[in-house]
């Protein structure tokens, strides 16, 4: 798809610094004009943008798009996937590479990105998971940073004998990490204490999809965020913890961030929008939908809490792990919650549910779910302002948002490739009414006019804003690390016996 020409009229053009009524024009795909009154030149596409705002594109921080995983493989694929973001409102997402343990890195992330390459229907990038730690994966992340446009890297604390690492591996790898100016992500779960829970929980009968939360409470997932965040500071290496899904966790990152320890906290889709009980309900498949790690809590506070943080900044960038998985393949764990496909929607229902659950709840300014949804995803990892910005310069990615606009979600109308939707039947007020991705119409009139394969590779430099101050911080801190002068000790000394 070539890079578009449009110009959208009589809007409220909305960043995360100010708003302010304005016309935007793009050009050949790059904004190139903001002002009001803008004339149309014969021929260029226009849209109304009158009574409504205009957002930057969102980000999602979080997909899982046609991953193999637990012996299947999600069902929403980069086509599926990126159709169901535009639909909401998403213009770039950020997908895992995630590698088999001792797979070489760049094979993997080759086979990713031909994977995505061939069918986003909007730009995209890579993050690259570090399942196993080498000499050849400390050179093969060098590699991705100075070559393929790759500044983050994740690590799974949970998923023992698959993914996880253990807290020595984490170590090396955030050590690398801030040798290559790469920010360090974490799933924080204690994987070992998942494990026995799982175990005991099978042992006493407890086979369905309750089983999954009680067998890994959020004392698990503030544990491990807490050792992660710790493990991070002994390195002073900025790290941003993956789908915050508990008060715990959100507690334990704000404590830290407090003693001013650099690390970042991304909430979901879900967890801002549903809660556990769920995984409580008669019917099995729908308990079984909401079956991801870490699992959806149930307590009922928790996201109005999380949207709480959100607010105060104490959170940063909603993401969704969008990782979808149909009945049958969920039934795969029928009669044990272990082998229940891990995995939710959110993509497309994203910046609604942020928009129902913080503005409409009067805990987010506009401002604020611009900075949520968009751009402090996109300083995160350094690709601002050319994301998460409406501006001269910045990329084409533009939302037409109504917010006096209602729907009820559900998946009988909903743009994925699964049959459920955890927001079933969610009322929601503020929605994107036309998504323009690269100065093209992608999404209108409740149609989608995608063209597979347009989407764009977005490489992403390292040292990005979140290295900003780690050296001084440093300086300061190695002042402490010094040795004391003192005279040798002379007196006697036990005699081990050999
Ligand atoms: C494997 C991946 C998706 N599944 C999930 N979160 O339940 C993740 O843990 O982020
Ligand atoms: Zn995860
Ligand atoms: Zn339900
Ligand atoms: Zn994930």
């Amino acid at each position: 798809m070539t890079k578009g020409t449009i110009l959208i009229k009589n809007g409220t053009v909305v960043n995360d610094d100010r708003h302010f009524k304005s016309d935007v024009l793009v050009e050949n795909g790059i904004i190139k004009e903001i002002s009001k009154n803008i004339e149309p030149k014969d021929g260029i596409q226009v849209v109304d943008a009158t009574d409504k705002l205009l957002v930057p594109g969102g980000i999602d921080t979080h997909t899982h798009f046609q991953l193999p995983f637990m012996g299947t493989v999600s069902v929403d694929d980069f086509d599926i996937g990126t159709q169901a973001a535009v639909a909401g409102g998403t213009t770039f997402i950020i997908d895992f590479v995630i590698p088999t343990r001792g797979q070489s890195l760049l094979e993997a992330y080759d086979q990713w990105k031909r994977w995505a390459d061939e069918k986003v229907n909007c730009d995209y990038s890579l993050h690259v998971a570090i399942t196993w730690w080498s000499e050849q994966v400390s050179k093969e992340m060098e590699i991705l940073v100075k070559e393929r446009g790759v500044n983050s890297f994740k690590c799974f604390m949970a998923y023992k004998n698959s993914f996880m690492v253990t807290d020595e591996e984490m170590y090396h790898i955030f050590k690398r990490c801030k040798e290559l100016g790469a920010i360090a992500q974490v799933h924080a779960e204690n994987g070992d204490m998942v494990f026995e829970g799982q175990k005991k929980m099978l042992d006493m009968g407890i086979t369905g999809p309750e089983g999954h939360e009680l067998s890994r409470p959020e004392a698990l997932e503030a544990e491990a965020t807490n050792r992660a965040i710790i493990i991070a500071d002994r390195v002073s290496t900025p790290v941003y913890i993956v789908h915050v899904q508990s008060i715990g966790a959100a507690d334990v990152i704000c404590k830290h961030r407090k003693e001013g320890v650099r690390v970042y906290g991304e909430p979901i889709a879900a967890g801002l929008g549903v809660d556990g009980s769920h995984m409580w309900n008669h019917d099995w498949r729908h308990a079984a939908a909401f079956v991801m790690g870490p699992p959806i809590r149930p307590d009922p506070r928790t996201k109005e809490v999380l949207m709480d943080y959100l607010a105060r900044g104490d959170l940063d960038c909603v993401g969704t792990d969008n990782c979808t998985f149909c009945a049958e393949q969920k039934a795969l764990g029928k009669d044990d919650f272990t082998k229940i496909p891990n995995g939710v929607n959110g993509v497309e229902d994203r910046m609604s549910i942020v928009w129902e659950n913080g503005v409409n709840k009067g805990k987010l300014t506009w401002c604020q779910f611009v900075r949520a949804t968009s751009s402090e995803a996109a300083r995160i990892f350094n690709v601002y302002p050319r994301k998460g910005r409406i501006d001269i310069g910045c990329d084409g990615d533009i939302v037409v948002w109504d917010l006096n606009q209602s729907k009820t979600i559900s998946k009988d109308t909903h743009h994925h490739a699964v049959d459920f939707n955890i927001f079933e039947g969610i009322k929601v007020t503020g929605i994107a009414t036309t998504t323009i991705v690269a100065g093209n119409i992608v999404w209108s009139n409740n149609k989608l006019s995608c063209v597979k394969g347009s989407g764009q590779f977005v490489p992403r430099p390292p040292f990005g804003p979140v290295f900003d101050g780690i050296e001084q911080r440093d300086i300061v801190r190695n002042e402490l690390l010094r040795k004391v002068d003192r005279k040798p000790y002379d007196g006697p000394v036990i005699q081990l016996n050999k």
